[in-house]
């Protein structure tokens, strides 16, 4: 197994909690202006990124998904405007996020085609070989375990099923890798501390993303725990990437 520096990105170095009730917690307290503040920070950049990856699950006309790590249920609310399958469950740890995704979800009278669930990725409540796709969008940076959560991920997935992943990446060339570093270092943890957002869940945003594996080191992982095929593709200069396998 590779090393995991990311295991020990936490969100309060001070905390003695573990990873994972530090990362509920801290998005128990944005979930109110998590929506608002990814629209926000990334001038909307988000949705297109979610919008790119859902496209390529197209040609597998996939009827049912799991979303792990869903939060307020972006991605699962798209999959099922852009992908309509028969259902999506959606599966996170923080109580207060799924809430806000429930309160979108029946707004848009989807209540009945999207299920949201307070639940681990890591320990996953589903048979093995339940869904077509399993995705995650900016969630497995988040993981205690990665190999964990990523096995769990494949063992629900059914033989032949769809792994979509999106997460944070560094970009290329350097010159905007360190405009980004300073945006997402400096200025982005100022801009949430004004929208009386935690700054430390945005400087915790950064460091994770800089720490966690990217490119070929994360389809490594993909392939040592059992995904074939694994690629990714590099969106608006590696800021960040869609990874794709199979079961
Ligand atoms: C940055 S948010 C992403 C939310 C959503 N997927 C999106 O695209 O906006 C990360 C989410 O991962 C969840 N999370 C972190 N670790 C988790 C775990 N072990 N199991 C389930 N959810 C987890 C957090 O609670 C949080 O809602």
């Amino acid at each position: 197994m590779p090393s995991q520096p990311h295991d020990h990105i936490i969100p309060f170095e001070e905390s003695a909690k573990s990873k994972k009730e530090q990362v509920a917690e801290m998005f128990d307290k944005i979930a109110g202006k998590y929506d608002f503040m990814n629209r926000f920070l990334s001038a909307r950049t988000d949705v297109s990124w979610r919008r790119k990856a859902i496209k390529a699950l197209k040609q597998y006309r996939p009827q049912h998904i799991l979303d792990i790590a869903t939060g307020t249920g972006d991605m699962a609310i798209m999959a099922m405007q852009m992908l309509q399958p028969k259902k999506i469950t959606g599966v996170d740890i923080s109580a207060q996020m799924l809430e806000e995704g429930r309160r979108k979800i029946e707004k848009l009278g989807l209540s009945s085609q999207i299920d949201l669930q307070l639940g681990d990725s890591e320990n996953l409540q589903f048979a093995d070989d339940s869904f077509d796709v399993v995705m995650a969008a900016f969630g497995v940076r988040n993981f205690e375990n990665l190999e964990k959560g990523l096995s769990e991920m494949r063992r629900v997935l059914k033989p032949g099923g769809r792994l979509c992943i999106i997460e944070f990446s560094r970009p290329k060339p350097a010159f905007i890798n360190s405009l980004y570093q300073f945006y997402m270092g400096n200025i982005a943890p100022q801009i949430a501390k004004l929208f009386h957002q935690d700054k430390k869940a945005y400087q915790y945003l950064n460091r994770s993303a800089n720490a966690f594996p990217e490119r070929k080191d994360f389809t490594a992982i993909l392939s040592q725990v059992g995904f074939v095929q694994p690629d990714y593709r590099a969106l608006t200069f590696g800021m960040c990437c869609i990874y794709s396998a199979t079961k």
